[in-house]
């Protein structure tokens, strides 16, 4: 083993845009993917979760690929490894499950080929995988992040201790982002570019200074992709209702979709949670707490999972 150790990663999932904050804004929850990993003589990768046994167990895995090519960026070569993988992220539902793995990849990477990456070297190698910073800077940083992916470089303003109550409605279909962004316009109009800038700015400071009726007003205004998107959701508008009326302040898409991420003031969640779960019983209704502390990585001696042994 080159580097020894049982390597451990467990990183949050994110929901993206909060409405307008489009692939801009993601905020970090409390659902992680996890991998453990130990240096081997081969690939070989072990789903602990049913919905991650349809993937590759050797190299060709996606989190195996990141991997490999966060090394070749550095000019190393990626150590084969054995990994156990769990996750609590569904799959293309719209809470950053493809971001989390990325950045398990890379987190593998940075420790096996004993890169040490920075935070913000992992932010750019993933924004640039992803092509927008939301749900990966929520996952390696935690809290409510602010992004930006321009030609001079990825910036995120971290909120770490931003408080507020989420609920996350998830349906059982999944629509891939790739899907959800075919029916998104390649130009918008000027000055409907302007109004959507107004609605995200607008968007932020109504949340950070707690005014969340005003956020709520701003999450219905954004112009950006869910007004495009409404048809691929049938469920969205009865949601949204059913969210309001059992006191979310806002709603929005998570993420490309298909969940539906409610937000409510503090204190306010478990009881929106319990109302939306009596009205819809063919969805997965579940209370969310905002992970702070994003992506985290442990080395131990023991691995924890038999099959590592
Ligand atoms: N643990 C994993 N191992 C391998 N592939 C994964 C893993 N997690 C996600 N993926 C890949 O990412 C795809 C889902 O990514 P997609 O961007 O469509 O949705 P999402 O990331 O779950 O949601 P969103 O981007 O809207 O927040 C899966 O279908 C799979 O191909
Ligand atoms: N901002 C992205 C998030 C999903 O990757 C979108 O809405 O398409």
């Amino acid at each position: 083993m080159s580097r020894g150790g049982v390597f451990t990663a467990s990183v949050p999932a994110s929901s993206a845009n909060l409405g307008p904050g489009f692939d801009s804004i993601g905020l970090a929850v409390n659902l992680y993917l996890t991998v453990e990993a130990i240096s081997s003589a081969q690939w070989e990768i072990i789903a602990l979760t049913p919905e991650l046994e349809k993937f590759p167990v050797n190299e060709q895995n996606y989190i195996a690929q990141i991997a490999i090519k966060t090394a070749r960026l550095y000019g190393k070569e990626m150590p084969p490894l054995k990994m156990a993988v769990s996750s609590e992220i569904p799959l293309a539902r719209g809470l950053g499950s493809s971001a989390s793995a990325i950045i398990a990849g890379i987190e593998l990477a940075s420790h096996f080929c004993g890169l040490n990456l920075t935070k913000q070297e992992k932010l750019e190698i993933s924004a640039e995988i992803e092509g927008h910073p939301d749900n990966v800077g929520a996952s390696i940083y935690g809290g409510l992040v602010v992004g930006s992916q321009l030609e001079t470089g990825v910036d995120v303003t971290v909120f770490s201790e931003m408080d507020m109550d989420v609920v996350a409605v998830i349906p059982e279909d999944e629509l891939l982002t790739e899907s959800s962004r075919e029916v998104l316009p390649s130009t918008l109009d000027y000055s409907k570019a302007v109004e959507a800038s107004a609605v995200s700015n607008q968007l932020l400071a109504s949340l950070l200074t707690g005014q969340w009726k005003l956020a709520g007003k701003m999450m219905d205004s954004d112009v950006f992709h869910q007004p495009y998107r409404r048809s691929l959701v049938p469920w969205w508008g009865k949601i949204e209702q059913l969210a309001r009326e059992a006191g979310a302040f806002g709603t929005a898409l998570s993420g490309a979709g298909p969940s539906i991420l409610c937000l409510a003031e503090p204190g306010k969640g478990q009881a929106l949670a319990a109302s939306l779960e009596q009205s819809l019983d063919a969805m997965q209704v579940i209370q969310l707490k905002i992970d702070r502390c994003g992506s985290k990585v442990n080395i131990t001696e023991e691995a924890s999972k038999d099959c590592l042994a």
